[in-house]
């Protein structure tokens, strides 16, 4: 049985995967809370519970391979792939200077669907940079399932660079959960809302260097 919504979000925040207070998050943004969803892999039934929710959203998308963005992402994939018999493959975060030279890895034939899998979305930028080189290699990317749409634009970069994001939870909808679990104040429900609102982003937050 999946483990509910609810469930999981307390869970998450039980074992330390939400941050609170003033943090900087990539390159010198700061955020009032931050998802570190690499805590996953030291917890197994989270993790289960993760790629079941995500295949669940994978279940209404027609795609033959999984990619996992580096890192993060990658045991989720990898457990998804693992449980519904689809085959994977992984993207280096740099290509491999000797040997194959390459920087997908795995087997794939071109235009093959190849369904994304991240961890979180705030800009945008991580997850559009694996969907330009799974293009690149001549791979199909029109969707992404995640964990978690931080509302802060991300997804609507991407729906403008023709891929469709599915989450398991927008952040608004997690911070409800956690409030009403009594695990945070309305305070920083109000703090992380007002930063939702202020911290946006767009494809002015240059995405060229990545798509070009
Ligand atoms: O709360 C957060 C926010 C971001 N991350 C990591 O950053 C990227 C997503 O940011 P983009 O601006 O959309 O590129 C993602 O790979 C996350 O791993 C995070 O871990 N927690």
């Amino acid at each position: 049985m999946v483990c509910l919504l609810k469930e999981l979000a307390v869970q998450l925040f039980d074992v330390g995967a939400v941050r609170l207070g003033d943090i900087e998050a990539k390159v010198g943004r700061r955020t009032p809370i931050y998802f570190d969803l690499r805590v996953v892999v030291s917890h197994p039934k989270i993790m289960m519970a993760i790629a079941q929710h995500l295949q669940i959203l994978a279940s209404e998308i027609d795609h033959d391979i999984l990619c996992g963005v580096p890192y993060a992402a990658l045991p989720f994939a990898a457990v998804m792939s693992v449980n519904t018999n689809t085959p994977m493959i992984m993207k280096r975060k740099e290509t491999k200077l000797y040997a194959t030279k390459k920087i997908l890895e795995g087997v794939f034939e071109q235009n093959q669907k190849c369904l994304v899998v991240e961890d979180v979305v705030t800009s945008g930028g991580s997850l559009l940079e694996t969907v330009h080189t799974l293009r690149k290699e001549r791979l199909s990317v029109t969707d992404a399932v995640i964990v978690l749409e931080r509302e802060q634009g991300g997804a609507s970069v991407l729906k403008a660079n023709g891929v469709d994001v599915k989450s398991i939870f927008t952040m608004s909808e997690l911070v409800k959960i956690l409030r009403d679990a009594g695990r945070i104040s309305d305070e920083t429900v109000e703090i992380v809302s007002d930063h939702i609102k202020e911290c946006q982003f767009g494809m002015k937050d240059n995405f060229e260097h990545i798509i070009q």
